[in-house]
């Protein structure tokens, strides 16, 4: 099976009536596996919809969403869950980060929530951490980090269980741009050296550089890819 993810004719609505908004409509797009795709358009032209529709954290009004082949936006909450946790990784512009807890440990609370047993947690956090760069940071909480060092646990966290496919909204947006080409290049790390698939949103030049794929949004339909 050639995709990750597709969508077929996908719209959204949110509210009803005039108050209506049509946030998606006739949205057909394809991952393909081990690859980086980029969603652009300006502010409110439907990237984050789009995104979360992918993940399976909303529903299409009309459409299909597909995660390796199979339709995920007719399933129950629990089903999509599941299916979330065990194959998606999500991050996002705030980090997320737990404050009290060490990078080690912000990285172990995302392996609890999978279905990794614990015996293989602490190999797959170092593993983690020296994915994204940040071994010699293990033991430091979020506010002893930078902000680029806080989004790479975040990026740790987010792969420890070895989703097929990660999902990432504004992930530089809160950086300056020497951090942000610093998150874009662990990025594109994932994808050549651990065969990931990443989709995500950005105005950020400098991370639409390292993507393979770039799709434009505008008011709701992509307009070029
Ligand atoms: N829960 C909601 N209820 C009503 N309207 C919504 C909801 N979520 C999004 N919208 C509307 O849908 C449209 C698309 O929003 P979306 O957040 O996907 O845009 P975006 O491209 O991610 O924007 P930004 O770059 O500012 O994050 C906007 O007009 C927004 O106001």
């Amino acid at each position: 099976m050639p995709y990750i993810a597709e969508t077929k004719e996908m719209e959204r609505v949110f509210g009803s009536g005039v108050t209506a908004v049509r946030a998606l409509q006739g949205v057909n797009i394809r991952v393909e596996k081990g690859r980086l795709l980029i969603l652009r358009g300006r502010s409110g032209s439907g990237k984050t919809t789009l995104l979360n529709l992918l993940g399976g954290l909303d529903r299409p009004t009309r459409g299909e969403v597909f995660f390796q082949g199979k339709e995920i936006g007719s399933l129950p909450d629990r089903t999509r869950t599941k299916i979330r946790r065990e194959g998606m990784g999500f991050i996002f512009q705030s980090f997320g980060l737990f404050p009290l807890m060490s990078a080690a440990e912000n990285v172990e609370f995302g392996l609890r929530l999978s279905r990794i047993p614990a015996r293989e947690w602490k190999g797959r956090v170092s593993e983690s951490l020296e994915l994204v760069g940040l071994t010699k940071r293990a033991n430091h909480r979020p506010y002893e980090l930078s902000g680029g060092e806080q989004q790479r646990c975040a990026i740790a966290r987010a792969v420890a269980h070895r989703p097929e496919l990660l999902l990432a909204d504004e992930p530089t947006a809160e950086l300056d741009s020497r951090m942000g080409k610093q998150i874009s290049g662990v990025f594109r790390r994932l994808v050549d050296e651990a065969g990931m698939s990443i989709v995500m949103t950005t105005h950020d030049p400098s991370v639409m550089e390292v993507a393979d794929v770039v799709y434009e949004l505008e008011d709701g339909s992509i307009i070029k890819s």
